[in-house]
């Protein structure tokens, strides 16, 4: 067996535990790439392409399938249905993998699970579509054509210009580059750039960030002697504009409320260079052990971690803080185009109950901000009901905080995600 057979099998299995069983897709794909780390890089490539490939097309992969099956694929068994919509994203996105070979692998694939019966089928599937995928009429509806659930793109069309909400699905559906803040505290940016150039990677600066770098593909970043060394942290820029517009200052108290794994409390602990202290908070020992490690990585002496429920009042902290951070858990809707399975997972219903978490965790964060403080909020979603409404909804309640810039940020806008922050100013009392 070669190693593409291999890794069509690997894939398989992959897309059998996101799909069916509701597993994270980032942590099945980890798993395999960690297991299969030996393998060749064209390999480890091929898998993650035909993994989240068939995760973000499929939506317009299942119509293409049931404009040739007789049975729909919502009746189909669970392995067939998968087998066939990775087989079908190969022959329709794959350039590189003749039709032939992507038929043949499938029928083989569909004997050795156990289904030979359904080999024919599967074969039948296929070959009719290989025939007939000129005639079949493309998708008209924006849902199909860009592959998203249909009450996503109505929500989104509540909120945005018809134009708009094609930009967002399409830039959401775009490659991503792979940008990294550079740890100014262990070395320049120029200096970053060129230790990469001696690994071969080119490193291009973001505009409207201080420091962020756009690297050209790599394939396994952490194996890098300046990422083990803390010399940078994969975040994206979009993200970055959190600290960067958070103002603050040497000396501040900062303190983090939802901070796992720590991306904007180490920029945070960052631009405090070597004084005052962040103190990140999450909510569970595991969460708190990743900022942990990122904490030892980048060598940072003044940012300490905790688990702390971010919805219950902490009275040792009360009106203590310069600057609180509230990076809020959220549906995610911005970061579509890395989590290929959250268009899939997220309900309208989580929406509005993840606004009420959000506002509750906001309520209690603005109590650790001292007089003339800063309290920002932000999340990694495009929602109103997420973001706009619940600054406009908690200014009403505090009238005692001014703000003073929030900014939507549309995916590919700043780096690849959609991401919103408020900036908000405590009254000097
Ligand atoms: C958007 S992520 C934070 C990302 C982080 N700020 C960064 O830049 O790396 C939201 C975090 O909120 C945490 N979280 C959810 N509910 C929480 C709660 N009640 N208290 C504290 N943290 C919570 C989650 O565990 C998750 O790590």
């Amino acid at each position: 067996m070669t190693n593409t057979e291999n890794m069509r099998q690997i894939a398989l299995e992959s897309l059998i535990e996101i799909l069916e069983k509701k597993q994270y897709a980032n942590l099945i794909e980890n798993q395999v790439l960690t297991k299969y780390a030996y393998l060749e890089k064209r390999d480890r490539a091929f898998y993650t392409r035909l993994v989240e490939g068939t995760l973000e097309r499929l939506v317009t992969l299942d119509y293409y399938i049931n404009a040739v099956s007789k049975v729909p694929v919502k009746k189909q068994k669970p392995l067939i249905r998968t087998l066939l919509r990775m087989s079908v994203y190969q022959i329709l996105y794959m350039d590189s993998v003749p039709d032939s070979a992507a038929i043949n692998e499938a029928v083989k694939l569909a004997k050795k699970r156990g289904f030979a019966s359904l080999s024919g089928f599967v074969n039948g599937v296929l070959r009719n579509l290989s025939r007939q995928r000129d005639q079949i009429a493309p998708p008209k509806d924006l849902a199909t054509v860009y592959s998203y659930p249909q009450w996503m793109v109505s929500y989104f069309m509540e909120q945005y210009p018809a134009e708009k909400v094609e930009e967002i699905l399409h830039h959401l559906n775009l490659p991503q580059d792979l940008i990294v803040r550079v740890n100014l505290q262990m070395n320049t940016v120029e200096q970053l750039q060129k230790e990469l150039k001696t690994c071969g990677i080119t490193a291009v600066p973001v505009p409207e960030t201080s420091c962020g770098l756009a690297l050209s593909q790599i394939d396994r970043l952490t194996d890098l002697d300046a990422f083990v060394q803390g010399k940078f942290y994969v975040q994206d820029a979009s993200s970055m504009m959190v600290a960067e517009h958070a103002g603050i200052r040497e000396g501040d108290y900062v303190i983090d409320v939802c901070a796992a794994p720590g991306g904007k409390s180490t920029h945070a602990a960052q631009i405090l260079n070597g004084t005052g202290c962040v103190d990140s908070r999450d909510l569970t020992e595991y969460k708190v052990s990743l900022i942990e490690e990122n904490i030892n990585r980048l060598r940072l002496s003044n940012m300490t971690a905790k688990v702390w429920d971010a919805t219950v009042l902490d009275e040792s902290v009360v009106n203590r803080a310069d600057v609180v951070i509230c990076d809020a858990p959220c549906s995610g809707l911005g970061v579509m185009g890395k989590k290929k399975d959250i268009r899939y997972r997220v309900t309208r219903e989580d929406i509005t109950e993840l606004s009420h978490l959000q506002m509750k965790i906001l309520e209690n964060a603005k109590c650790y901000v001292k007089n003339g403080g800063t309290l920002l909020y932000s999340t990694c979603t495009i929602t109103r009901e997420e973001n706009e409404q619940v600054v406009e909804q908690f200014l009403k309640n505090n009238p005692d905080f001014t703000l003073e810039m929030q900014r939507q940020i549309l995916p590919h806008e700043i780096g690849n995600d959609g991401f919103f922050f408020a900036k908000m100013k405590k009254n000097q009392g």
